[in-house]
C-alpha cells in the first residue's frame, strides 16, 4: 500500500482501478479499501500538496494555478464569442484542495428531480442519509454565536469526514448586509443553516474547516490520510489515465502515462473487478471518448474505434453562471476584506492565525447566502416559468451534437419539463452572497442552457490534448430573463437602507446602463461569467433513451465493469456549491459498489 511515483512497486493487477484522485476518487477508493481483501489503485495526475496556501482558509480564495487545470472554452456563441476559463483541481483531493470551502446542500426538489428523470433511489430522503453520513458539524463557541449571530442546526449531520463549521471571524460589513436582507427586504433568516432540503431564505452556511486547527479539510485530509497506510490501497501520483481498455464490451483495465508525456512510459494496468472513472466532469468524458465510448459521429471524426455509441458522453454540461456587478464602498473605511491587501494588516492576521488559529485567516468567503425563488423576484413568475418549455427551436440554442442524436433532445426536453415544474412550484433558483468589498455576488443556480465537452485530438494528455469545452451559457432565453431579474434585484438590494452607510457606488456596468436591452448586451459582452467552478453533467445518470450515460447504479451503458463516480453523473446541477452533494453521491456510490461486490 501507499504512495507511488513510478510503476516499480505496483501490484500486477487490482480489483478496482480508479482514474482521478480528487473528491470522488478518494471517497470511493477509501470506502472500497475498507474491506482488507479488496485491492484498490487510484491514479492521479497531480501530487500531494502540503503548503500553507491550501491549508489556510483565507488563502483558499487565492488561486494556486500550479495545482489547477485552467481549461479555456471555445468562443461562446451567446456571450459575444468570448473565451471563458474553467478552473479545476489538479492535485490529490482535486477540487477540494483548492476550492472556496463552502459547504452547501441541494434542496429537496433538486434531488427528487433526478428520480423524475429516471434514476430510482436518488430522492432527497435517500441522499439526505448520505449528506449525513459524509459530514459532521461542529457547534461554534457561545462567544462566537453571541458575537456574530450564527444560526445552525446540528440535525442532518453525522460523524463523517467532511466537517462543517464557521470561521471565528466575520468582516464587519457583513452585518449591514444581513440587515439589508432581513430588516429592509423582509426575507426570513433560516434557523437551520439550509441543511434540511428547504433553502428559501437567508442562512449561514458552513465551511469545510477543521474545527481545532482551523485549516482546510479536503477529501485527502478527511478520507485518504486516515486510510493511507492500508496495505490494499495504492495511489499512483504524477500519472494519468489515457483510456479504458475493453474486451468484448467489458472494461479490463486502463492505460496509464506519466504526467509529463503522452507518448512514452505507457503501461496497462488490469482491473479484476471494475474500472471507476472519477476524473471530474471535463476529463471523465475525455477518457470515455478516447476509449471509444461516446457519440459515434465524434469518434469517427478522430478515427477512434467505436466500442459503444453513447451520444450523451460530453453533452449536458452545466455550471452556475455568475453575473458580475462591481461596487466600490466610499464609507466607512476600512471594515471589509479589502484590508487584507494591506501588507501590515495581512501580516498581523497571519501572525494571529499561526499563534491562536483566530482572525481573518480563518475565513475563506462570507458564510451568509440568500437563495430565492422566481416568485421572490418577480410578479410575472408564472408566465416566465411557462417560457421554460416554450421554445420554438430548442436545437438552435443547443450544442451541435444535439442535432445529430434525437435522444439528446428528448433528454433535454424531459429536463426542461422537470425544471419548469420545480420553478413553478417555488423552488429556489437564485443564489446571492455578500462578497465583502465587492458587493453582492449573484449566481443562476438552475440553468436551462447546456454545454458540451469534446476531444479535440487523440492526444490523451489532459493538458496537451485538452478538450473543446463549450459552456453553452446564456443560450436559453429563460436564463437571460432570470439574469436580468437578478441584476435588477442586486441593484435594489444595494440601495437598501442598511447599506447606505457603506456608501456603495456601482462601478461596472455603472448606473448609466439602465434599459433592459442595454443590460442584456453588457451581460453578454462582459458581465456574465459562465462558471462558478461547478461543472457537472457530462456523463449523466439518466436512461439511455434520454441520452444518459450511466444507469442508477452509475454503470456505463453497454460496458460491463465500468462506472463513473464524479460530478459528470449529476443529471441536473443542484442549487448548491457542488462539493457537499458530491461527497454524498460518492458515499452512496461506494455503498452501491460494495453491495454488488458482496453478491459476487
Ligand atoms: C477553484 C474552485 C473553487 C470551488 N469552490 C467550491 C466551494 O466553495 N464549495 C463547493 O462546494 N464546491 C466548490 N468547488 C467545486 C468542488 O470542488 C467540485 O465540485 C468537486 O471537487 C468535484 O469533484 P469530482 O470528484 O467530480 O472532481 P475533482 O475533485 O475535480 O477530481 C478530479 C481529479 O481527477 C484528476 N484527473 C483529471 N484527469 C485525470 C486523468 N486523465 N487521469 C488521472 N487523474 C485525472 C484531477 O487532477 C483531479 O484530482 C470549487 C472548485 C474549484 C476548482
Amino acid at each position: 500500500g501507499g504512495i507511488h511515483r513510478d510503476y516499480s512497486s505496483l501490484r500486477s493487477s487490482y480489483d478496482y482501478v480508479i482514474a482521478g484522485g480528487g473528491l470522488s476518487g478518494l471517497v470511493v477508493g477509501t470506502r472500497l479499501s475498507e474491506s482488507p481483501n479488496t485491492t484498490v489503485l487510484i491514479v492521479e495526475i497531480g501530487d500531494f500538496d502540503d503548503t500553507w496556501e491550501t491549508a489556510i482558509p483565507f488563502l483558499a480564495t487565492i488561486s494556486r494555478s500550479d495545482l489547477m487545470f485552467q481549461q479555456p472554452s471555445t468562443p461562446l456563441r451567446f456571450l459575444d464569442n468570448r473565451i471563458g476559463n474553467l478552473a479545476l483541481g489538479k492535485t490529490v483531493g482535486g477540487g477540494t484542495t483548492v476550492n472556496g470551502m463552502a459547504v452547501s446542500r441541494g434542496q429537496k426538489q433538486d434531488h427528487d428531480a433526478w428520480v423524475k428523470l429516471g434514476s430510482p433511489g436518488w430522492d432527497w430522503e435517500e441522499i439526505f442519509k448520505y449528506y449525513k453520513k459524509s459530514s459532521k458539524f461542529t457547534v461554534p463557541s457561545p462567544e462566537l454565536v453571541a458575537k456574530y449571530g450564527y444560526k445552525f442546526s446540528t440535525n442532518g449531520f453525522g460523524d463523517g469526514p467532511l466537517p462543517s463549521t464557521f470561521a471565528n471571524f466575520q468582516w464587519p460589513d457583513l452585518f449591514p448586509a444581513n440587515d439589508a436582507w432581513i430588516k429592509d427586504m423582509g426575507y426570513p433568516l433560516r434557523e437551520d443553516g439550509g441543511t434540511n432540503g428547504d433553502l428559501l431564505g437567508v442562512f449561514w452556511r458552513g465551511t469545510s474547516i477543521d474545527p481545532v486547527n482551523m485549516t482546510r479539510v479536503s477529501a485527502r485530509k478527511g478520507y485518504y490520510d486516515p486510510a493511507s497506510n492500508r496495505p490494499n490501497l495504492d495511489i499512483l501520483v504524477g500519472h494519468y489515465v489515457g483510456k479504458v481498455n475493453t474486451r468484448d464490451s467489458k472494461a479490463v483495465g486502463v492505460d496509464v502515462y506519466p504526467a509529463d508525456s503522452s507518448t512514452t512510459g505507457k503501461i496497462s494496468i488490469p482491473a479484476n473487478k471494475e474500472v471507476i472513472l472519477s476524473a471530474g466532469a471535463v476529463h471523465t468524458p475525455q477518457i470515455l471518448q478516447l476509449s471509444g465510448i461516446g457519440p459515434s459521429s465524434l469518434l469517427n471524426r478522430f478515427n477512434v474505434t467505436v466500442v459503444k455509441d453513447l451520444p450523451g458522453v460530453g453533452a449536458n454540461f452545466q455550471d452556475h453562471c455568475v453575473i458580475g456587478i462591481s461596487y466600490r464602498f466610499d464609507k466607512p473605511n476600512p471594515i471589509n476584506r479589502q484590508q487584507m491587501s494591506n501588507g501590515t494588516f495581512f501580516n498581523a492576521a497571519l501572525a494571529e492565525f499561526l499563534a491562536n488559529r483566530t482572525g481573518p485567516m480563518t475565513l475563506p468567503n462570507n458564510n451568509v447566502r440568500a437563495t430565492l425563488s422566481l416568485a421572490n423576484l418577480t410578479f410575472s413568475h408564472a408566465t416566465l416559468a411557462a417560457s421554460i418549455t416554450n421554445l420554438t427551436d430548442p436545437l438552435s440554442i443547443l450544442p451541435p451534437i444535439y442535432t445529430s442524436h434525437p435522444q439528446l433532445l428528448e433528454g433535454y426536453k424531459a429536463q426542461l419539463s422537470v425544471l419548469q415544474d420545480m420553478i413553478s412550484n417555488g423552488a429556489a433558483m437564485f443564489e446571492f452572497t455578500w462578497g465583502s468589498a465587492a458587493g453582492l455576488s449573484n449566481a443562476l443556480d438552475k440553468p436551462m442552457s447546456r454545454g458540451a465537452v469534446y476531444i479535440s485530438s487523440t492526444n490523451p494528455h489532459p493538458v496537451d490534448g485538452r478538450v473543446n469545452l463549450d459552456f453553452g451559457a446564456f443560450a436559453h432565453p429563460f436564463d437571460v430573463q432570470a439574469a436580468l431579474l437578478a441584476f435588477k434585484f442586486t441593484r435594489r438590494y444595494m440601495t437598501s437602507e442598511s447599506l447606505k452607510r457603506l456608501e456603495p457606488v456601482e462601478v461596472v456596468p455603472g448606473l448609466a446602463v439602465q434599459r433592459d436591452e442595454d443590460v442584456i448586451a453588457r451581460m453578454r459582452a462582459e458581465l456574465v461569467r459562465p462558471t462558478n467552478a461547478h461543472p457537472v453533467g457530462t456523463a449523466a445518470m439518466m436512461p439511455e433513451k434520454l441520452g444518459g450515460v450511466v444507469d442508477a447504479k452509475l454503470r456505463v451503458y453497454g460496458i460491463e465493469g465500468l462506472r463513473v463516480v464524479d460530478a459528470s453523473v449529476f443529471p441536473l446541477i443542484p442549487m448548491a456549491h457542488t462539493q457537499a452533494p458530491m461527497y454524498a453521491v460518492a458515499e452512496k456510490a461506494a455503498d452501491i459498489i460494495r453491495g454488488e461486490g458482496d453478491g459476487d
